[in-house]
């Protein structure tokens, strides 16, 4: 592929976004612009970009593909600067915001200027940011949503994909208004759900501390996500606002009915309403990497012994299987632990769960 792709925003997503084309199409040259000097050096001095543009106003004009990686609120400012730059003829733009009407609507005041905005969003990340977290695989398997208009070609819709195949994602086309509502409830709620966890731990944790050091598995699971960028998400509340709103008013709701099966010490209701959730949750498509499970995770059973974490990764190793993060969740009985090892696809997670069971260590996956 012998186009030029400006990449706007070296994060996370830009720098990811960079690598995956780079290593689909060797020898495309890929310019990235950041509003901060340090990400554009760092960026550079990766190899995540093979060019650090200094101004938008030099590299826009003479770009084929712009990919738009900023916070959202950015983005819009990014399309606003866009507006007002002499744009090459039949260019692609895109942005992979996690809201997509507001910044829909502003993309495609662009397509008055000849070139075509396609709305971007791939459903993979991580509570990291910045282009030091970046990685070449972060969208394998994940769905990468795409909000084209009414007035998009279908051939630059393919000519999109071809560029971003190289993600390894799987496309899929939503209207940005079902986006934003799908998004806002299984990605925006969520987060802020975990955020106010943490917060009412905070509370009690300044008067006792302990409660802090005592937090375990089940509130590290639930609250990694509040780990994230405060500015992206801040940007992310403000472009789904209505949305959330509206979910918001459901989620007090639901809370309230739990509150009343509590007051009224109703044990059915209270059963049905885990047993319903269990049923739901277990019936999500496992082991596929996306909006809710980011990882491939193996759990592993093994001995309160000495060594047994590195006879673990040198099982592993000897197969040539990398692991990408390995955590001890939970100590059992005093003799047995878990371990907890996320590797970077499928394929490893098998090799690894065979080799590890003839080496007689029971292993499990997440329902
Ligand atoms: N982090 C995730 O899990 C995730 C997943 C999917 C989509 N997204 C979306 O991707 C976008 C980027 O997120 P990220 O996690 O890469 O964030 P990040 O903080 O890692 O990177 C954003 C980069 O944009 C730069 N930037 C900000 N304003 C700019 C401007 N006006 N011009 C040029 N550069 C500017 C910042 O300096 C920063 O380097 C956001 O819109 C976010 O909603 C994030
Ligand atoms: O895995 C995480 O850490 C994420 O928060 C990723 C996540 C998500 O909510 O699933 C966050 C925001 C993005 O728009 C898409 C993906």
């Amino acid at each position: 592929m012998s186009k030029r792709i400006l990449i706007i925003g070296l994060g996370l997503i830009g720098g990811s976004l960079a690598l995956a084309v780079k290593k689909g199409y060797p020898g495309t040259t890929i310019t990235g612009y950041d509003i901060d000097p340090q990400a554009r050096k760092l960026a550079k001095s990766l190899q995540v970009i093979d060019d650090a543009a200094v101004s938008l106003e030099d590299e826009a004009p003479e770009a084929d593909i712009i990919i738009i990686s900023t916070p959202v609120e950015s983005t819009i400012q990014v399309i606003n600067e866009l507006l007002n730059l002499p744009l090459k003829k039949g260019s692609l733009i895109t942005d992979v915001g996690s809201t997509k009407q507001t910044v829909v609507e502003k993309g495609s005041l662009l397509n008055e200027k000849g070139v075509f905005f396609i709305g971007g969003h791939p459903m993979a990340g991580s509570h990291k940011s910045g282009v030091e977290a970046s990685r070449e695989r972060l969208f394998e398997n994940a769905f990468y949503i795409l909000t084209p208009t009414e007035d998009i070609p279908v051939a630059k819709m393919i000519q999109l994909q071809n560029v971003l195949k190289a993600t390894r994602a799987k496309f899929i086309e939503l209207d940005p208004e079902t986006h934003d509502r799908f998004a806002g409830l299984i990605s925006h709620l969520p987060h802020i759900i975990a955020s106010g966890l943490v917060h009412q731990v905070a509370k009690t944790g300044e008067k006792e501390p302990l409660v802090s050091q005592l937090a375990a598995g089940g509130f590290r699971d639930v609250t990694r996500i509040a780990s994230a960028s405060p500015g992206m998400w801040r940007d992310i509340l403000l472009h789904n606002r209505e949305t959330l709103l509206t979910m918001l008013a459901d989620w007090k709701q639901m809370m309230s009915e739990v509150e009343k099966m509590l007051v009224e010490r109703d044990e059915d209701q209270i059963y049905s309403f885990f047993a319903e959730a269990k049923a739901v949750r277990d019936d999500l498509p496992a082991k596929k990497k996306g909006a809710l499970l980011p990882f491939y995770d193996l759990f592993v059973d093994v001995p309160d012994h000495p060594g047994v974490i590195s006879d673990v990764t040198a099982i592993l190793a000897q197969s040539g299987i990398s692991i990408t993060n390995i955590r001890i969740i939970e100590a059992r009985e005093d003799i047995m632990g878990v371990l907890r090892l996320s590797f970077r696809s499928e394929e490893d997670l098998t090799l690894a769960k065979a080799k590890l069971s003839e080496h007689m260590y029971e292993t499990y996956e997440a329902p």
